[in-house]
């Protein structure tokens, strides 16, 4: 159903976009000056888990990653030094939050009823709101719109349509669960000057997740990254053969997707791997014998690893249980590396309420 967008309307919904007014090369004393024009409900929800909110953030050194043309489509980001899992390559404020799943009816004075807005009222209040951006978050706002994502329909109502396309092919979505906030909102989208260049492999190599307390958009390497590498994330579920996938990814407007998982000649075996992965069912394991039990599980960890999905959860399940049998068969000094590195991905986990495309 479209609503007319009448101002009163377009002014309700407005204030319900949140702009974080801050540059990216602001240092560490602008960061108390952030500037929130519009939405009071999600932050003072925020204010009463966390004090002083937005906490300060130690922002990343210079010159970790780059942002140039990749052979997926258009441009990426990519790592100017070496990486391990664990280490933090990106962390940024977004320069925009969003809600785009409002319930809100304009006709019922601003109070509930229709669960979504029409597209064209949101990117009409998108553009008016990039008018309140500082001049360096417009800039990078505007330049995440490239070639890549025009066709004629957007081409034809750029004007409207501009803000909302990035919005939704350069944001990543942050569900309410992860804002706490009851009450009208059920999702928003994120849009930043870098992660939002981040793209997608089926063998990712980052967690992404947006840290409430800080406000910041943070991503966490999963697996070695080397010199001049790309910084790729999921934007969809990975345990799937590439056809599933391939479908999960059209709506985020890759058709096909040119990850090095799915060029890959041997589909097969990796779909075999990706299954067993996927239906994969510890509580079998615990009733075999110790030696079967670790035959299983090292079948499991292979696969993790071979198909490169080191950010699964079920990664450091499966190294900390190959660890307890070692220890179990009486050979502790086997176990010690595999509980060090269980533990390092725990901790990646656990600091990572994923953030997803
Ligand atoms: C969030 S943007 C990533 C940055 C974008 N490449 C740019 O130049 O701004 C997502 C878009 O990048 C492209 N993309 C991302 N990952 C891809 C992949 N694995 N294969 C093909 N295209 C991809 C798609 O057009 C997608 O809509």
């Amino acid at each position: 159903m479209e609503f007319a967008a009448t101002n009163a309307w377009k002014e309700a919904v407005l204030n319900r976009v949140i702009f974080t007014n801050i540059s990216d090369a602001a240092d560490s004393s602008a960061h108390d000056t952030v500037l929130y024009v519009g939405e009071q409900v999600v932050l003072d929800t925020l204010r009463r888990k966390y004090r002083n909110l937005p906490r300060k953030y130690v922002p990343l050194p210079n010159g970790l990653v780059v942002v140039q043309s990749t052979p997926l489509l258009s441009l990426g980001v990519f790592a100017k030094r070496a990486f391990k899992p664990g280490d933090v390559i990106v962390r940024e404020r977004p320069f925009l939050i969003a809600a785009t799943d409002i319930n809100l009816d304009p006709s019922a004075d601003g109070k509930k009823v229709n669960p979504f807005i029409s597209n064209t009222v949101l990117g009409e209040i998108l553009k008016s709101a990039e008018k309140h951006f500082l001049p360096p978050n417009r800039d990078g706002f505007g330049a995440l719109l490239t070639e890549y994502s025009l066709n004629p329909v957007i081409d034809s109502r750029k004007d409207i349509f501009r803000s909302l396309y990035v919005l939704c092919c350069n944001g990543f979505r942050i569900d309410e669960e992860d804002f706490e906030t009851s009450g009208v909102y059920k999702e928003y989208r994120i849009v930043s000057r870098v992660a939002s260049r981040i793209n997608h492999s089926c063998s990712p190599n980052v967690l992404c997740h947006f840290d409430e307390a800080t406000f910041t958009f943070n991503a966490v390497v999963t697996r070695k990254i080397r010199i001049g590498e790309e910084i790729l994330m999921m934007y969809c579920p990975l345990e799937f053969p590439r056809v599933e996938r391939h479908l999960w990814l059209l709506p985020y407007n890759i058709d096909p997707c040119r990850c090095e998982a799915c060029e890959r000649t041997d589909q097969e075996g990796s779909t075999q791997k990706r299954k067993m992965i996927r239906d994969f069912d510890m509580h079998k394991v615990i009733e075999l014998s110790p030696q079967k039990a670790l035959k299983e599980l090292n079948r499991l960890r292979n696969a993790i690893e071979e198909e490169k999905l080191h950010f699964l959860p079920a990664y450091p399940n499966v190294l900390q249980s190959i660890g307890s049998l070692w220890t179990k068969l009486g050979k502790s000094n086997l176990s010690e590396d595999l509980q060090k590195q269980a533990d390092l991905y725990y901790g990646i986990h656990t600091s990572s309420q994923v953030a997803q495309r």
